[in-house]
């Protein structure tokens, strides 16, 4: 539909009343978008998980509770709370029973059911705010729209399916005029049990929602106005980026700025739909236009930080002009389902790095004892923890002479564990401990950027 955007409102953009407020009068300023998005109001879903994961009747009485003073602090400063507090009672009470249910036996399929409560509950609330600054919403479970396969907690969408979805159920609304306000995250695989799209994921939600519309952009309200040179709650004074390209916000997002999902540039990229990211609290600040072909394409476009890594270093001697050594430790990988990031090898040995915890809604580590027995069968492993990778990311990087000398001259002080270099032409990455990244993002933004 050629005028109609789909807003995505996160989760610090939904925390409380005054947050949703400055939510509800951006949507209301701003006749084209037609379709809200929204997260669970901040903290929620990560208190969902912990209650998801299995506790004791004490610590789930304390998590429920807090789950339950976030929504009434948003009902309590409603001028009608009445329907709409009803409806959160009902949600708490089934969170509640299903948060008992999980400290008997925990499932993947119970997580994900559990855990949709939190955007639930938001969608609910945000209608009434937008209904008593007099505008007109209608709620979708956006379970009727977004179909996706039977991957709990980091489910793929059916695109197919969706489409269709969406042609029955969403269009007809938008074609009447109505605004609608659905979740994001959320999903129902074929066998109509609820499914989400891993942590984070309610760009991507908004994402599939304006390819299946055919929608003009996505807008991204979050806490910051638009994509800085680096995370500006690292260095203040990072830069905004007013326009940059599909590809650069693909790497930043990989790399760990935690701005944009990754796969929200998926849908986006594929239907060439302009994504927007700006401040939900200062929409007058303005923000970045995430794009196909921008210009320019400076050669340091920013850096990025992904903490929490492990690296793995696995060493065999068999190894030594042997065949299949790679193939099998990545066979196993694969059956594990991880994917790695960034990888040397040397003659004998080979160094990976992976996220302690996947993307996957549960927040599971990755390396399970089960991974690491199969990878001892076929060498040695040896596991560091406690890294973070910071990236730098930028265009024709091979081409500007010089560039390695002026970086690891910056960060000579700190101890570098692993670099990968060469394989992309989009980014340099450094493996440093945790207690050294601020720093080493600091001294690197510092020279390349200011
Ligand atoms: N390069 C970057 N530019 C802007 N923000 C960044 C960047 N890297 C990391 N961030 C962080 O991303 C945060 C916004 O993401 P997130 O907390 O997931 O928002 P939301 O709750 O709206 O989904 C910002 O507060 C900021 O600290
Ligand atoms: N509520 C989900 C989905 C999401 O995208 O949240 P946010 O927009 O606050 O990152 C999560 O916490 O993972």
């Amino acid at each position: 539909m050629a005028n109609l955007s789909v807003a995505k409102f996160g989760g610090t953009s939904v925390a409380n009343y005054a947050a949703m407020t400055a939510c509800a009068k951006i949507v209301i300023a701003d006749p084209n978008t037609r379709v809200v998005v929204l997260s669970a109001s901040a903290g929620v879903t990560n208190l969902l998980v912990a209650l998801a994961n299995g506790c004791e009747a004490t610590q789930r009485a304390k998590l429920l509770a807090e789950v339950r003073q976030i929504q009434e602090n948003i009902l309590n400063e409603l001028k009608d709370a009445g329907t709409v507090r009803l409806e959160i009672e009902e949600l708490l009470t089934n969170i509640e029973y299903l948060a008992e249910a999980a400290s008997l036996a925990t499932s993947s399929a119970l997580t994900d059911e559990l855990i949709s409560h939190g955007e639930m509950m938001s969608t609910k609330i945000f209608v009434q705010v937008l209904r008593e600054l007099n505008a007109q919403a209608t709620w979708v479970d956006v379970r009727t729209v977004v179909a996706t396969n039977s991957n709990f907690g980091k489910a793929a969408p059916d695109d197919e399916q969706t489409q269709k979805n969406s042609d029955n159920v969403l269009k007809p609304l938008i074609d009447r005029g109505e605004l609608v306000i659905t979740q994001g995250f959320i999903g129902r695989d074929p066998n109509g049990k609820t499914t989400t799209l891993g942590r984070g994921g309610s760009d991507y939600s908004a994402a599939l929602i304006a390819e299946v519309l055919n929608a003009k952009d996505v807008l991204i309200w979050t806490d910051v106005a638009g994509i800085y040179s680096t995370d500006p709650r690292i260095v203040p004074n990072a830069q905004r980026i007013d326009t940059m390209s599909f590809a650069e916000a693909a790497e930043m997002a990989t790399f760990g700025a935690k701005v944009l999902h990754p796969a929200t540039l998926l849908p986006a990229v594929r239907s060439n739909i302009p994504v927007y990211v700006g401040s939900s609290k200062a929409p007058e600040q303005g923000g970045t236009w995430v794009t196909r072909d921008p210009q320019p394409r400076p050669t340091f476009r920013a850096i990025a930080l992904r903490r929490d890594q492990t690296l793995l270093t696995l060493s065999s001697l068999n190894m030594l002009h042997a065949q299949g050594f790679l193939a099998n430790v990545f066979n196993i990988l694969a059956k594990h389902k991880i994917s790695v990031d960034t990888i040397t090898t040397s003659e004998v040995s080979v160094a990976l790095t992976l996220d302690k915890t996947g993307s996957a809604s549960s927040g599971a580590e990755l390396l399970s004892s089960d991974l690491l027995n199969e990878l001892s069968e076929v060498c040695t492993v040896k596991v560091d923890t406690g890294l973070a990778l910071v990236a730098l990311i930028g265009n024709d990087l091979h081409l500007s002479a010089g560039i390695a000398k002026r970086i690891f001259g910056t960060i000579e002080e700190y101890n570098i564990r692993m670099i990968s270099y060469g394989a992309s032409t989009n980014n340099i990455c450094t493996l440093v401990h945790s207690a050294h990244a601020d720093d080493v993002v600091r001294a690197l933004h510092k020279e390349l950027f200011e």
